[in-house]
């Protein structure tokens, strides 16, 4: 793969969506929220992380809707995100940063890269050129498997009725040392709920931040962190490629959201969702796409942090 560097892949995000000063270069649109996690002391068979404690452990949370655009609709065809920033028992901190589709639309960066730029609006109509956008897709069949999903799978009509995937492999290590592959999703006890074909067309552009707001208000909403375990030979690297079915699940505990509110001045607005930013007990894989969002959320934070 060639070499691309985060500065680049930012500014090719800025020349897509434009530049909202003060914030998220990607995932500009999004809503804070606030609650606990409790994990599952069985876990500590695979992970020694204090995330499975059996402590609830404060949540700072965001849920967004992916790209730059702040005024993005709810009804876009695009991933949904759900951020997680867990306080663990000795102050230490573990991110999980996911999205609501099972797989990435990119192996590499330079495929990352590759669509911002295809993506670009023609400074003559204002618009990306459909024929840049096919010779992207024609080039780059790492793209494909998570645009089908997006093209098939209407938007949820709630954030509290989407599941969320980790996407990345990562390592669980546990108290012996031992290894285990693994890759996690977070499922709504509120259950999976898509916009119908209907309501895609007739609802609002904002709905999602208030149906949280007032979801909260009602009680509680809960997720279920299921882990799947990996076997030999299953793909650790390769984000855009989904594990075979049968594998191994563990319900490893539950994330419970108790607040929800607009992001100004709200607990989440500052927080840097860096996916390595992990504790003990957990590593990530060599996936280059998680090795690189590292460097691309720290140029955006830098940038937003700095007013620009
Ligand atoms: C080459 C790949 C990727 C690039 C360049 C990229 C870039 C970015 C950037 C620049 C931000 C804003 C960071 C900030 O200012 O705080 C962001 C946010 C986000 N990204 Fe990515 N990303 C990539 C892949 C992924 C993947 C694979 C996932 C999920 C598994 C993901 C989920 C999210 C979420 C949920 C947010 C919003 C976090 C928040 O609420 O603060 N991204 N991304």
């Amino acid at each position: 793969a060639e070499e691309v560097t985060a500065d680049q892949v930012v500014g090719a995000i800025e020349d897509v969506f434009g530049v909202t000063q003060g914030q998220r270069r990607n995932h500009t649109k999004g809503t804070c929220a606030q609650g606990e996690f409790v994990g599952m002391t069985e876990v500590s068979a695979y992970s020694r992380s204090p995330l499975f404690s059996g402590k609830r452990l404060p949540v700072v949370a965001r849920f967004s809707l992916a790209g730059g655009n702040p005024k993005a609709p709810d009804t876009a065809k695009t991933p949904r995100g759900m951020a997680l920033e867990f306080t663990l028992p000795d102050g230490g901190l573990q991110h999980i940063t996911m999205l609501n589709t099972p797989m990435f639309g990119a192996a590499q960066p330079s495929t990352f890269l590759a669509q911002m730029i295809a993506m670009k609006p023609d400074p003559a109509t204002g618009k990306p050129d459909p024929a840049k956008i096919r010779a992207f897709i024609d080039s780059h069949p790492d793209s494909r498997p998570q645009a089908e999903f997006l093209a098939s799978h209407n938007p949820p009509s709630s954030y509290a009725n989407s599941t969320y995937f980790g996407i990345h492999t990562f390592k669980f290590v546990g108290r012996d040392g031992k290894v285990t592959p693994v890759r996690w999703r977070f499922v709504p006890r509120d259950g999976e709920k898509r916009l119908s074909d209907a309501e895609l067309k007739s609802s609002p552009p904002d709905f999602l931040e208030r149906r949280l707001i007032e979801r909260t208000r009602h009680g509680k909403v809960h997720w279920d962190m299921i882990v799947t375990i990996g076997e030999p030979g299953d793909p650790e690297d390769n984000p855009t490629v989904s594990w075979p079915e049968g594998r191994k699940e563990v319900r490893a505990g539950t994330l419970t959201i108790s607040s929800a509110m607009p992001q100004h001045g709200a607990a989440c607005e500052q927080v840097n969702f860096d996916p390595l930013v992990m504790a003990e007990g957990i590593e990530p894989s060599n996936d280059p796409i998680l090795m690189f969002r590292s460097s691309a959320y720290a140029v955006s934070f830098v940038k937003r942090i700095g007013g620009l």
